[in-house]
């Protein structure tokens, strides 16, 4: 039977390159490549195309930093395909990132230096901004989107005697220490990257325990450092092309663990699954949390899109 396959921020990037290699497994597969900008869109699905000459390649267009667009991509699949079987949820940003040079040297010289390189720790921080949702963009947009998105789908994903699967593309630089359950969306802290990557794994973590019954399984990876546009956003090309030959050694791919992708020190290439730092209360208190946050943002868009009305209404009335 065919499988449908939707991925988000597919047009680039580990995205692009997990679209690659799933054709390569199986040709049979159909893909939906759910991206924000189609031209960008357009173009992953010609390359892809040239080495997969008859490949069954969507496109969708989706925003996951925008509720309305979340909601119309969901409409939009429901309308298509009868069932999604893999949901990758891969879209992410860092904006504005900062490497901590003083903290960088410190590292290099102390017994941290491993996970320093592995995991970003006290390394980055970035500057993140509200959306037009009202919520935090980098929260928005690697969680709460990918997050609605789920709850919408779930007719498509929770299917009697059928399974589907949820695949995370989460971080090495998750860290339980830069999230807080009083601020889940990170509007005080400086990492919210790192705080959004935590969020995933808890709601991976969450999800399994709501909806294996229902033959959703959720799972994530983390795909080590990878030179994408998002390592380009932190360091141009040519100093990675530098320093890459130090990191490569120390590089770090059940539901509770994360799969990451490694690189030995001779350049050899494997995955190793690892316990997440995960607590179960947390995670079943951030799980409301999201909930309750999904009925605030439905509420305000539905105001939103009765405002527009009445306010369309009114412009005709005085025409
Ligand atoms: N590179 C690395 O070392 C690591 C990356 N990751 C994670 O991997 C994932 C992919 O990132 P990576 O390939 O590195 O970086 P890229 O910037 O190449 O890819 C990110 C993808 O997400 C898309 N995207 C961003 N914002 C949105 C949005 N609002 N709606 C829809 N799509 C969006 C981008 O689209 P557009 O082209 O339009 O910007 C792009 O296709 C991210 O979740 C990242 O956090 C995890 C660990 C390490
Ligand atoms: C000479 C100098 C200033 C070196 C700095 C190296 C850092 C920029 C990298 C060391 C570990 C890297 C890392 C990431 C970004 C770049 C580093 C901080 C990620 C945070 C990128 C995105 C991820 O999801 C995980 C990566 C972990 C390691």
């Amino acid at each position: 039977m065919e499988k449908i396959v939707v991925v988000t921020g597919a047009n680039s990037g580990i995205g692009l390159a997990l679209c690659d290699r799933l054709l390569s497994e199986d040709g049979r597969l159909r893909l939906c490549l759910a991206c924000r900008n189609m031209k960008r869109a357009e173009a992953a699905r010609a390359t892809l195309l040239v080495s997969h000459g008859s490949a069954r390649v969507d496109l969708l267009h989706l925003d996951v930093g925008s509720a309305q667009s979340v909601l119309s991509a969901a409409e939009e699949l429901k309308a298509r395909y009868h069932r999604v079987d893999f949901l990758y949820l891969n879209a992410g940003i860092m904006p504005n990132p900062t490497v901590d040079i003083r903290a960088f040297f410190k590292g290099l010289f102390s017994r941290n230096v491993i996970n320093m390189f592995a995991t970003a720790e006290g390394l980055l921080t970035q500057q993140d901004q509200l959306n037009s949702d009202s919520l935090q963009e980098v929260f928005a947009t690697n969680l709460f989107g990918h997050f609605l998105l789920i709850r919408e789908l779930e007719p498509l994903l929770c299917q009697p005697g059928h399974t589907s699967r949820l695949v995370w593309t989460s971080s090495s630089n998750a860290r339980r220490s830069a999230f807080s359950i009083q601020d889940i969306q990170h509007r005080r802290g400086k990492e919210p990257y790192s705080s959004s990557k935590y969020a995933s794994d808890m709601l991976s973590m969450a999800l399994n325990k709501h909806k294996n019954q229902q033959g959703l399984f959720s799972s994530v990876i983390c795909p080590g450092l990878v030179m994408t546009n998002l390592t380009y956003g932190i360091l141009p090309s040519f100093f990675w092309t530098l320093i890459m030959p130090v990191i490569r050694g120390t590089e770090s791919l059940d539901p509770r663990a994360k799969y990451h992708s490694l690189t030995s020190g001779l350049g050899t290439n494997y995955t190793e699954p690892r316990r997440m730092d995960l607590d179960d209360e947390m995670t079943e208190v951030f799980f409301s949390k999201l909930l309750e946050l999904e009925k605030e943002v439905r509420r305000n868009l539905s105001k939103k899109t009765a405002d527009s009305e009445h306010y369309q209404q009114y412009l005709n009335e005085i025409q």
